[in-house]
């Protein structure tokens, strides 16, 4: 597979602190390819995050040492604006995104197409085309700043996709959401994956990561602990020693086994359940 983003021996501080809040990370993200950033408070998640999308150098300043590559070329030798059109970058919080300046959804998520001069003959297709992709048509002539915290964070997500970006971040999207609305944005973002687009996603939520992410990145104090296939990553020691989550079930498969129930393999995703313990507990089989 071909890489979209490769970080080399990346180290970062920023202008306020003398701390290297990320250290020697390197990192080969591959085109189409669902990355998930994971790891405890102030590990260095968002850092790695505008590292990723450019907003450091581009807008943070700092110390950055080491090299960004984004499609082949080095991210100084991006304009602003190539950067903003391959790279889409959802906030954690909805409030941050919405421009403020438009009354309507409709007008809302157009916006961004109207900053870079498409024609409003190709526009309305586009808009029209994403919301009902994100389900959002019935709020279009709604103001962006009555609806509530998860229709909002669709009309972001909207508003991303619109652009057509080859690479969404994302910043833990499901933080403002009930587990409805978390399960549609997922599924919006699953529809974007099976596009071909590049997913990076910082999530707390370990159920989500497992089921949706093909590639792990655990950070520790601003280091990589351990990263590759999801699966490998949570199933590493390294992973266990770094006092961050499981998904559910793979906690409750741990407490079996510490009790002394064989498992086959380590379960990461609910459907699992069943074939994880087939040969190892009589009758607990899905048939
Ligand atoms: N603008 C800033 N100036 C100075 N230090 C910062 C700035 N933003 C973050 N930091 C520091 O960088 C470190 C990493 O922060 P970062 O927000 O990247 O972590 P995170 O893993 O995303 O955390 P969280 O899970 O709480 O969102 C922390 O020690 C934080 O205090």
């Amino acid at each position: 597979m071909t890489s979209i983003i490769q970080l080399k021996n990346v180290s970062y501080r920023y202008p306020v602190g003398d701390e290297w809040v990320l250290k020697h990370i390197t990192v080969d993200i591959k085109k189409g390819s669902f990355v998930s950033i994971v790891g405890n408070n102030g590990s260095g998640k968002t850092t790695l995050c505008n590292i990723i999308r450019g907003f450091i150098p581009h807008f943070h300043k700092g110390e950055l040492d080491g090299t960004v590559i984004l499609d082949g070329k080095d991210m100084n030798d991006y304009e602003l604006g190539q950067l903003s059109e391959k790279i889409g970058y959802v906030f954690q919080n909805p409030f941050t995104q919405i421009s403020g300046v438009k009354e309507t959804v409709f007008e809302e998520v157009a916006y961004g197409l109207e900053n870079l001069g498409v024609p409003v003959e190709e526009i309305y297709p586009r808009v029209e085309e994403v919301l009902t992709l994100v389900n959002i048509q019935d709020l279009r002539e709604k103001n962006p700043f009555e609806l509530s915290g998860g229709q909002r964070q669709r009309v972001a997500l909207a508003s991303i996709i619109v652009m057509d970006p080859e690479i969404l971040v994302i910043d833990e999207p499901s933080s403002q959401l009930d587990p409805i609305g978390t399960d549609q944005v997922f599924e919006i973002i699953r529809l974007m994956k099976e596009k071909g687009k590049t997913i990076i996603l910082v999530e707390h939520k370990m159920d989500l990561v497992a089921e949706h992410s093909d590639t792990l990145i655990l950070l520790d104090e601003g280091v990589i602990l351990v990263q590759g296939e999801t699966r490998k990553v949570l199933s590493d020691p390294l992973y266990a020693s770094a006092n961050v989550q499981y998904p559910h079930v793979t906690e409750v498969a741990l407490e079996l086994q510490k009790a002394g129930v064989p498992l086959e393999f380590l379960p990461i995703k609910y459907a699992e359940i069943m074939t994880c313990f087939k040969t190892s507990v009589g009758g607990l089989t899905d048939d």
